[in-house]
């Protein structure tokens, strides 16, 4: 049967009309003032540790009777089977007829999957094949790494990646960075707009660099034109060991070649974009780390997928999260929310959580095709703290919208900066605190309404294995609200018209025809030839 047919949207869903009913007679005014003061264990009993992550979700607008009914719908709508068919290695990707297994790139090699219901076993014999593939692979891009970070005449590496092949490992070089053995530079290239790329090259020298052009396709336009650019660059300064200086990471291994390079590492269909930094698309990370670290960032991974697919779901982070997202974005209506990582190092978090939530969920139709008459994804967005306090914490704290925060923050740091920790997580801590009991007595201009709510997570410290499981949260608990709502959370059809009128559009700029164009695009395109 369609894996569709034996789901329960969530609007058909018992349990929803009884959250409905729930926000309707009294939830919509859920005061977290007056829930922490009629509850000396709210802390307690709204906060977990997961593997590797504590999380504190006692300021977010539910009690015990919200989270339950939470859980009944999670239950009605079949999330347990969901995720099990995912880790049976079933295809849950329906429209493109594909599993979805970036979990099995952090499973260990020893360990054999276990089938959680009798249906899967079968599934489950291919996936066993699978493993064998990943680690062979891994193994093989993990010695390259290591071969690499040995040759000190090459001191810059060169990422050329778009979305998914680029997001990722960025976030992950800079996340890591105090783990980053020095003598090697790590660049990121990704947009078509040559700016980057013609920046970057002239601090390059051929023989010192190592290009990696990262593309699971081998044919997205941006990527393809700053390879060839960069191959022309190499050639041109005189470059001519290109199996050397240049590696693709890519499940379309026949392009690469035809490229011309040789040295390739390659991936699955049942891997997504967006969930690839785990396989080759990780390489950049494995240079940077090393073979061992990239092992750990693995392993934490891993341990949170364990805890994703079997921990009861009252007790399930990611369960927990993703039903939070659902209670704000379709009971509340809260149409965003605000990532604020304390810590530098997570500077691009905003960035990678974008894509991953924003690309899986942005989705209006369901399973079977059919218009969704509730909200999907929220915009997710953010700056690192305190550096976003400075900026527009002034509409979280007092603009019109509630904006639901995640705050990450790390305890232990890796300088030695006196001063500086202890003030980082002072602000962090007031910041949450301050959105919830806000400030009535000032009045007018000053006054604070409070009751806004924050998750707050902690990492006793930013290592692989911790920044591993906190990215494979993330993952789950998309994963959780895409169940709920029914929706396929692993394709991006969205994408595709853009790039189709972009190709039409280019050779447009040259002979300045207009022919059939809209009035606005043929006068920008006027403007713009
Ligand atoms: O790795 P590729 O195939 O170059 O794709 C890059 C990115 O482009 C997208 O397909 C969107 O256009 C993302 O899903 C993906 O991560």
């Amino acid at each position: 049967m369609a894996l569709h047919l034996e789901r329960v949207r969530c609007d058909a869903a018992p349990a929803w009309v009884e959250l409905k009913d729930l926000y309707a007679e009294g939830a919509s005014a859920f005061d977290l003032r007056k829930a922490f003061a009629t509850d000396p264990q709210r802390f307690q009993s709204f906060s977990q540790q997961a593997p590797h992550v504590f999380a504190d979700l006692s300021k977010n607008l539910i009690d015990e009777a919200t989270q339950g009914l939470l859980l009944e719908l999670a239950e009605q709508t079949g999330l347990a089977q969901h995720r099990d068919a995912m880790f049976a290695g079933e295809k849950i990707n329906t429209t493109e007829q594909r599993a979805v297994m970036h979990w099995l790139l952090r499973y260990p090699q020893e360990k054999r999957p276990v089938a959680q219901v009798e249906s899967a076993r079968d599934a489950l014999k291919n996936v066993a094949n699978e493993l064998a593939e990943v680690h062979t692979t891994l193994d093989a891009m993990l010695a390259y790494a290591e071969k690499l970070r040995a040759d000190a005449a090459i001191t810059d590496v060169v990422n050329i990646g778009i979305g998914g092949s680029d997001l990722g490992p960025q976030m992950a070089v800079l996340a890591l960075d105090s783990f980053v053995t020095p003598g090697k530079r790590f660049h990121f290239i990704s947009n078509v707009d040559g700016h980057e790329l013609a920046a970057l090259l002239p601090r390059l020298k051929p023989e010192s660099t190592l290009f990696l052009i990262a593309s699971k396709t081998f044919t997205t336009a941006e990527t393809m034109t700053n390879a060839r650019s960069a191959k022309a660059w190499f050639e041109a300064g005189g470059g001519k060991d290109i199996a050397r200086h240049f590696a693709a990471l890519t499940t379309n291994v026949e392009a690469a070649k035809a490229f011309g390079i040789a040295t390739t590492f390659g991936f699955w269909d049942w891997v997504g974009g967006r969930y690839s930094m785990w396989s080759a698309i990780g390489l950049p990370i494995a240079i940077a780390i090393g073979a061992q670290g990239f092992r750990e960032f693995l392993a934490g991974a891993h341990a949170m997928d364990e805890h994703f697919r079997t921990a009861p779901l009252a007790e399930n982070l990611p369960v927990r999260l993703g039903l939070l997202d659902v209670w704000y974005r379709n009971f509340h209506g809260f149409t965003s929310r605000s990532i604020a990582p304390y810590h530098s190092a997570l500077r691009r978090l905003p960035a990678y959580l974008q894509q991953l939530e924003m690309e899986s969920n942005g989705k209006q139709v369901d399973l079977a095709g059919r218009p969704l008459p509730y909200g999907t994804s929220p915009v997710l967005w953010g700056e690192p703290g305190t550096n976003g306090q400075h900026a527009y914490f002034q509409m979280l704290h007092q603009g019109t919208d509630v904006v639901p925060v995640e705050f990450v923050a790390v305890k232990k740091a890796r300088h030695t900066l006196p001063g500086h920790h202890p003030a980082l997580l002072a602000n962090v801590l007031a910041q949450a605190q301050a959105l919830m009991v806000g400030k009535a007595d000032a009045g007018g201009h000053r006054n604070f309404p409070g009751n806004r709510p924050s998750t707050f997570l902690v990492l006793e410290e930013l290592t692989p294995e911790s920044f591993g499981a906190l990215i494979a949260l993330q993952e789950h608990r998309v994963f959780v609200s895409g169940a709920v709502w029914c929706i396929n959370s692993f394709d991006q059809w969205g994408v595709e018209l853009g790039k189709v009128l972009a190709k039409d559009i280019e050779p447009r700029l040259k002979s300045g025809d207009v022919a059939g164009l809209d009035g606005s695009t043929a006068g920008l395109l006027a403007r713009l030839s």
